[in-house]
């Protein structure tokens, strides 16, 4: 009997969707992300990969499932690595067929987000900037930084550096705007936190409860990001880099198998959950 996972990929034919469904078909796998057949390779009606099959897209081997605008009746559950535009739709659609969604498209607006979290009263929904083990885990390290530096002597200050490669449609980057979130959070500031993002100009002097952004887009770059903690005489800085797309993919299949099968075996419930969720990061202590 064939038990495995029917994965639908919304945005399939792009960077990422193509990882994806190489990976869910079991060529190039980086860990176990077997156990899913793919079932929909979804992509924009205009794209010029439309009706070709998605595994030989991908580069891998036939899957039989041709790139479509049009959804596949069958899938269990959906990963989402499209753009905002793609997004409303693709919401609409897993909800109203009551299935089981991976966002990982970042430049989400506010309302947005607001639309995620209702649709999650209805659906579960994993939802995080960055789908890698090593990111997350360097955001509960960044956040522990911040929380022993907070009330150095002479202060500290928090820089967020990213490098991402030129075709990159969205700055910051939403991994950087999270890492700035959490950052923000452990600072545990009497006055709300400043994101400044770049400076220019005659910009004075550095205020203390401020975090920089700066936003490097350079080749093929898969993502990096840099959390520089500056003291007077000495700095941290926390280096997290992807030397290629596959922590992103593999992530996201980790997170549609946790929605499908749960920490017991067991489907999740509705509710928006992240990849702290997923990889078992919940409580630690931030
Ligand atoms: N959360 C994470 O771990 C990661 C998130 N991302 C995010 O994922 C998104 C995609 O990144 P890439 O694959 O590099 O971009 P990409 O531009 O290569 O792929 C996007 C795909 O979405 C398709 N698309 C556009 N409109 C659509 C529609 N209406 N319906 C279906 N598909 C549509 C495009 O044709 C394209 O194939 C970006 O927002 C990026 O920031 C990227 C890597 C990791
Ligand atoms: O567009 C990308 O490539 C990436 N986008 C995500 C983000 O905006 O944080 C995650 C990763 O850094 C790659």
């Amino acid at each position: 009997m064939n038990n495995t996972i029917k994965l639908a990929v919304h945005g399939a034919a792009g960077r990422m969707g193509q990882r994806v469904v190489a990976l869910a078909s079991g060529a190039d796998t980086v860990d176990d992300t077997s156990g899913f057949t793919v079932v929909g390779a979804i992509d924009h009606s205009s794209h010029p990969k439309i009706g070709q099959d998605a595994g030989v897209v991908a580069g891998v081997r036939s899957l039989d499932v041709p790139v479509s605008a049009d959804w596949p009746e069958k899938a269990e559950v959906v990963i989402d690595f499209s753009l905002p535009e793609a997004f409303d739709a693709c919401v609409a659609r897993c909800v109203s067929a009551a299935c089981p969604l991976v966002v990982a498209t970042t430049g989400l607006s506010d309302q947005q987000k607001e639309s995620l979290a209702e649709a999650a009263q209805t659906i579960p929904i994993v939802w995080a900037p960055s789908m890698s083990l090593a990111v997350n885990l360097s955001m509960r390290m960044a956040q522990q930084i911040t929380k022993a530096l907070r009330d150095v002597a002479g202060g500290v200050d928090i820089e967020i550096l990213e490098r991402h490669h030129r075709f990159k449609a969205d700055a910051p980057s939403g991994t950087a705007l999270k890492f700035g979130e959490l950052i923000a959070d452990a600072m545990n500031a009497d006055d709300p936190v400043k994101h400044v993002h770049g400076r220019e100009g005659h910009t004075g002097q550095r205020s203390r409860n401020e975090i920089g952004y700066h936003a490097i887009r350079v080749g093929d770059n898969p993502g990096e990001h840099t959390i520089v903690f500056g003291m007077l005489g000495e700095k941290i800085e926390l280096n997290v880099a992807a030397s290629n797309r596959d922590c992103y993919a593999s992530g996201a299949l980790a997170a549609a198998k946790w929605l499908m099968r749960g920490n017991d075996g067991g489907p999740m419930p509705a509710g928006l959950y992240n990849m702290f969720d997923v990889l078992g990061m919940a409580d630690a202590d931030a």
